[in-house]
């Protein structure tokens, strides 16, 4: 609920120092034109995989990656692990989304200003997709994390720099949910231990499963 002296608007919370929540940051219209996108970027020339752990077990989740490409555990701009082709640039609108992102996440009007993410991961999950607990720490760089999602709600997680155990914090994150993670927050555990299978409205482009996008600076020249 929201009071007369909170100074962020009502459902924008902090999880962590450093790492906020915005639920229902995207219009209707933006998670379509977010769905078309990611839709299109699938035509190719490298589609979406599920990539493999060095161990040789696949994710879950189905992934595709603009700008840099990234396998386990590195960024290279050819897609090696897939068909070897060169993946596509990074969207000057999406960085723009990003930059704003940083901004109303961080109630700063300065916070987006040197932001040029210049790499995108974009999972798929099916109902039974889930991703473990990890840190995003194959980017040379510390600026922020910019999450969106779409379609199907999710269980969250989000820990700690130390350990992918407690303490965390779980959160539901829904469809035109942002979530920033930066400073602090960076290099902290996190996850999706859970899909929530047919909770989207297919009013946001897909009739099942769940896109989320992460944009980040690789720090690589
Ligand atoms: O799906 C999510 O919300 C998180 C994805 C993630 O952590 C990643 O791609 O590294
Ligand atoms: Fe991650």
């Amino acid at each position: 609920m929201s009071t007369l002296f909170d100074d962020a608007p009502a459902g924008h919370s902090e999880i962590a120092p450093g790492a906020v929540h915005v639920p229902g940051w995207l219009s209707v219209e933006q998670q379509r034109e977010l769905v078309e996108a990611c839709r299109e970027f699938g035509r190719g020339p490298v589609p979406y995989r599920a990539a493999k752990l060095p161990g040789g077990h696949e994710m879950s989740v189905r992934t595709l990656c603009l700008g840099w490409h990234w396998a386990p555990y590195k960024y290279t701009r050819t897609a090696d692990d897939v068909n070897g082709e060169r993946v596509l640039d990074f969207p000057d609108w999406l960085a723009e989304w990003g930059r704003r992102a940083l901004v109303d996440a961080y109630q700063d009007p300065a916070a987006g200003r040197d932001y040029e993410p210049d790499t995108a991961l974009i999972n798929f999950y099916d109902d039974t997709a889930k991703m473990g607990m990890h840190q995003d720490k194959d980017e040379q760089a510390d600026f922020p994390v910019v999450s969106l999602s779409v379609g199907d709600d999710c269980l969250f997680r989000f820990g700690n720099t130390e350990s992918r155990t407690r303490p965390y914090t779980d959160i539901r994150l829904r469809s035109g949910d942002l979530f920033v993670f930066g400073g602090p927050a960076r290099f902290a555990y996190h996850g999706v231990p859970k899909i929530y299978p047919a909770t989207t409205d297919p009013a946001c482009g897909l009739t099942g499963g769940r896109l989320n996008l992460t944009m980040r600076v690789t720090g690589l020249g």
